[in-house]
């Protein structure tokens, strides 16, 4: 049995999230989809093909965690499987968020690896269990593909350790998850920046 006053919480929270990240360009068009956890086995999530920036509470549904639709007759996101195996994997998270930002994707074009490391960057306490800016914190890199339940095996293998917080799909983009909503935007802040730093030293080197 779905909350219905903690429902209501989450399609708000979602809606005034998608208007903060399409006015920090970080979900253009109708790219990214947005997740926060409703209890032990369901999500709401963002219905599929909306456009991010212009979200109204009825944009957001509820699936269980293997992006079964609950109550409802419309489509969730193409990717509601991969925000469901992140709470699946990670009983602390409470929101995910899911990007289209520019130096995410460029980035992870670049990068011919399977993890992005950052280091040396003081915004990197942002992230739960980081306290200094010399830490080596790694970004797997998966590659692409419109086989989501495949992918989403890629990502289990990518995200196993549990000191990871975000992972890049290759030409892509971004996806964070943190045991609330806000922490989660400062994530995606955050990575945004450090990303965006990352490409700016390879292009000087
Ligand atoms: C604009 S195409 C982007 C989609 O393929 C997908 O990657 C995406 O982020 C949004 O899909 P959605 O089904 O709306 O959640
Ligand atoms: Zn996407």
């Amino acid at each position: 049995m779905i909350d219905l006053p903690t429902l209501a919480t989450a399609q708000q929270a979602l809606v005034k999230a998608g208007r903060t990240l399409h006015q920090a360009q970080q979900v253009p068009a109708s790219g990214g989809n947005f997740s926060v956890r409703l209890d032990r086995s369901h999500m709401a999530v963002t219905v599929s093909g909306r456009h991010k920036g212009h979200l109204s509470v009825g944009d957001i549904m509820v699936t269980d965690l293997e992006a079964t639709p609950v109550g409802s007759d419309l489509k969730p996101s193409d990717e509601a499987l991969l925000h469901g195996q992140i709470y699946r994997l990670r009983e602390g998270a409470g929101a995910v968020l899911h990007t289209h930002c520019r130096a995410a994707t460029a980035l992870s074009m670049l990068e011919s690896g399977d993890n992005i490391i950052l280091s040396g960057y003081e915004l990197l306490k942002v992230f739960d269990g980081v306290s200094t800016h010399l830490t080596q914190f790694h970004v797997p890199v998966v590659d692409n593909s419109q086989d989501i339940p495949a992918l989403a095996a890629e990502v289990e293998q990518a995200v196993s350790d549990g000191a990871c917080h975000a992972y890049l799909i290759r030409g892509h983009g971004l996806y964070t998850w943190a045991g609330d909503l806000q922490a989660c935007l400062n994530q995606v802040e955050a990575l945004s920046a450090l990303f965006d730093c990352e490409l700016t030293l390879r292009q000087c080197r």
